[in-house]
């Protein structure tokens, strides 16, 4: 893991396509759009391609519309972003793989689905760099791991390394362990909103009207995730300043410890891990 070497320096984004406008390709083009980068955007249908105008000043190409919108948007741009589930990159890359501009960064945000097997699909030498950002890119505050493919420059992985951080914060991890990121930070906001939604309905079940219960669920995450990040302990000490000896919240943590949650966190990642093992499997 490396920190980021771009910070302070000034460096010119190239235009951007994201082909497949969704979840992930929509946070990071939010993200984008706010710092000024010029993009372009492709959906498989225009139910949704206007709407993006709004939300980033840009229409997306839809495949509905325009069969070629994949190609056309990647003519010219200098990172193309491939934006789609796992199972539709192989033929993504294919379509594209004659409009590339000489010098064109692919980037893959999909889950599981290994440089080697984008490159076999694209000409020679292409540079490809498989990024696994997170939704809260969308208000810049994401994580991306990044991880090079075998044709990769310093300078173009610094320039993808400066295109996610206008979303947030980037490590650079060797493509060994981009899976095992992926597991903790490109699935972990969905691990936060679960546990949310938990407290919030334990709350309920003692005995809180539903409004006040999602107050306090919220700021209570919140606020314990700014003391985390002011204080210069570890979240265990933090957890000790909490934990009254012989108190509620001692009680409450053993019943955490007693049915599992340690394990059941670990046998999560473990399951998310061998999924996106299966989902690059896929794709040879
Ligand atoms: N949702 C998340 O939090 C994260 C997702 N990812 C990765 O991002 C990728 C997309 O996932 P989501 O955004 O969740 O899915 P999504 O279903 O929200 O987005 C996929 C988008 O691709 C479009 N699309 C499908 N086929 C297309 C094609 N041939 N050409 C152009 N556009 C096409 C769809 O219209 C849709 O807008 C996946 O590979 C996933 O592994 C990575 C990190 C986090
Ligand atoms: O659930 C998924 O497969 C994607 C990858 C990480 C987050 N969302």
């Amino acid at each position: 893991m490396s920190a980021s070497p771009t910070d302070g320096r000034p460096v010119d984004l190239p235009v951007i396509a994201i082909l497949g406008a969704g979840s992930m390709g929509g946070a990071i083009a939010r993200g984008v759009s706010a710092g000024g980068g010029e993009l372009r955007l492709t959906t498989r249908s225009s139910a949704r391609s206007a709407e993006w105008h709004g939300i980033v000043g840009v229409t997306a190409l839809a495949l509905t519309d325009d069969p070629d919108a994949n190609r056309t948007a990647a003519v010219g741009a200098g990172i193309v972003l491939l934006g789609v589930k796992p199972v539709g990159i192989g033929e993504l890359a294919e379509e594209i793989a004659g409009s590339l501009a000489p010098g064109a960064i692919v980037v893959s945000v999909a889950a599981g689905v290994s440089t080697a097997a984008i490159e076999r699909r694209l000409p020679a030498g292409t540079a490809v760099v498989r990024a696994m950002p997170n939704t809260p890119a969308a208000i810049g505050l994401g994580v991306t791991g990044l991880s090079a493919g075998s044709s990769v420059s310093d300078e173009q992985l610094d320039l993808v390394r400066h295109l996610f951080e206008q979303v947030g914060t980037v490590v650079v991890v060797p493509e060994s362990q981009i899976d095992a990121l992926s597991t903790i930070s490109g699935s972990g906001p969905a691990y936060v909103f679960y546990l949310v939604e938990q407290l919030e309905a334990a709350a309920v079940a003692r005995g809180l009207d539903p409004a006040d219960a999602a107050a306090l669920t919220r700021g209570t995450f919140a606020g314990a995730m700014a003391l985390l990040a002011q204080s210069d302990v570890p979240p265990s000490e933090l957890r000790r300043r909490v934990t009254s000896p012989n108190g509620t919240t001692e009680r409450a943590i053993a019943v955490f410890d007693e049915r599992g949650l340690p394990d059941a966190f670990d046998a999560a990642t473990a399951a998310a891990l061998a999924r996106a093992q299966e989902l690059g499997a896929q794709l040879s």
